[in-house]
């Protein structure tokens, strides 16, 4: 279970002064759900998501995993979550079985247990033709399954894919989506963040839609259809967006 409530986030920024990144944002994801995080590039939804994977430390607010708070038990945390984005850098001379395992073996994993893990998430994410090429050499595509088998390897109870389609061709990308229905479908509590309508709308079970630091609004996308009386996801989201920025420029204007 995945617990947000009130997540703030400031930066003091040279340029812009104090900038609140993350405003007062709350949500949970239950297991076997996936929940989208809907936004244009600067919502937000990776400072969320970097709180969530304990790299970032948020302002105020609580964010809690499994009953453990982000702030106070990172380490616990960090075993409970996988984390993949679209720019994990993997090391060049490493092989892919090399690489999941380097990072089964930081995550304590024993020898055997850890091996068997390995075997089982090569042949489930279909990585055996290239187990011993190095990251050098693979492809973009490769390159991400490594990514998720190494987020994978611990067999965390959360993932939180940020972004993880961006940059991989159609085929790499529709692979990617099945993957994260397979991992609903055996329970995992799932975050995914996207600036891609049409990928919420094919795997998102529930979504906040994010702009400038806040959800303007978040349910199942039926509901959200229902309230703002607008089927196409894309016009709903954009009426959004510019109502919002509409009350924005009112506020600093009264
Ligand atoms: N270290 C930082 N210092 C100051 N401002 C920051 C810092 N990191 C992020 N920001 C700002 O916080 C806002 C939210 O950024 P964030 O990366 O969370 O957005 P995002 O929704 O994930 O968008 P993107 O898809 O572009 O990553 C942006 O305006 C960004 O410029």
């Amino acid at each position: 279970m995945i617990y947000v409530q009130n997540l703030t986030k400031t930066y003091d920024d040279l340029q812009r002064g104090r900038f609140v990144a993350v405003d007062r944002v709350s949500f949970t994801v239950s297991p076997g759900e996936i929940f989208g995080l809907l936004g244009p590039n600067g919502a937000g939804k990776t400072t969320v998501l970097r709180i969530l994977s304990t790299v970032l430390r948020p302002t105020s607010g609580t964010a809690r995993i499994h009953g453990y708070e982000v702030d106070a038990d990172p380490a616990e945390v960090r075993g409970l979550i996988g984390f993949v984005s679209n720019n994990t850098a993997l090391y060049d001379r490493m092989t892919a079985w090399e690489t999941v395992q380097y990072f089964g073996r930081l995550h304590g994993m024993a020898a055997e247990p850890l091996n068997e893990r390995l075997e089982e998430l090569f042949e489930q994410l279909r990585m055996n033709d290239y187990r011993d090429v190095p990251a050098a050499k693979m492809s973009t595509g490769m390159k991400q399954k490594v990514s998720i088998a190494r987020a994978l390897v611990h067999d965390p109870p959360v993932l939180i894919f940020d972004e993880a389609t961006l940059g991989l061709d159609v085929m790499v990308a529709r692979n990617l989506l099945q993957v994260v229905r397979n991992l609903r479908e055996a329970g995992k509590c799932l975050i995914f963040s996207t600036h891609i309508m049409r990928e919420v709308e094919r795997l998102c079970d529930r979504v906040a839609i994010m702009h400038r630091g806040r959800i303007l609004d978040t349910g199942t996308l039926d509901a959200l259809r229902e309230r703002h009386d607008e089927h196409d996801v894309e016009d709903l989201f954009f009426g959004l967006l510019s109502r919002h920025e509409q009350e924005d420029l009112s506020e600093a204007a009264s």
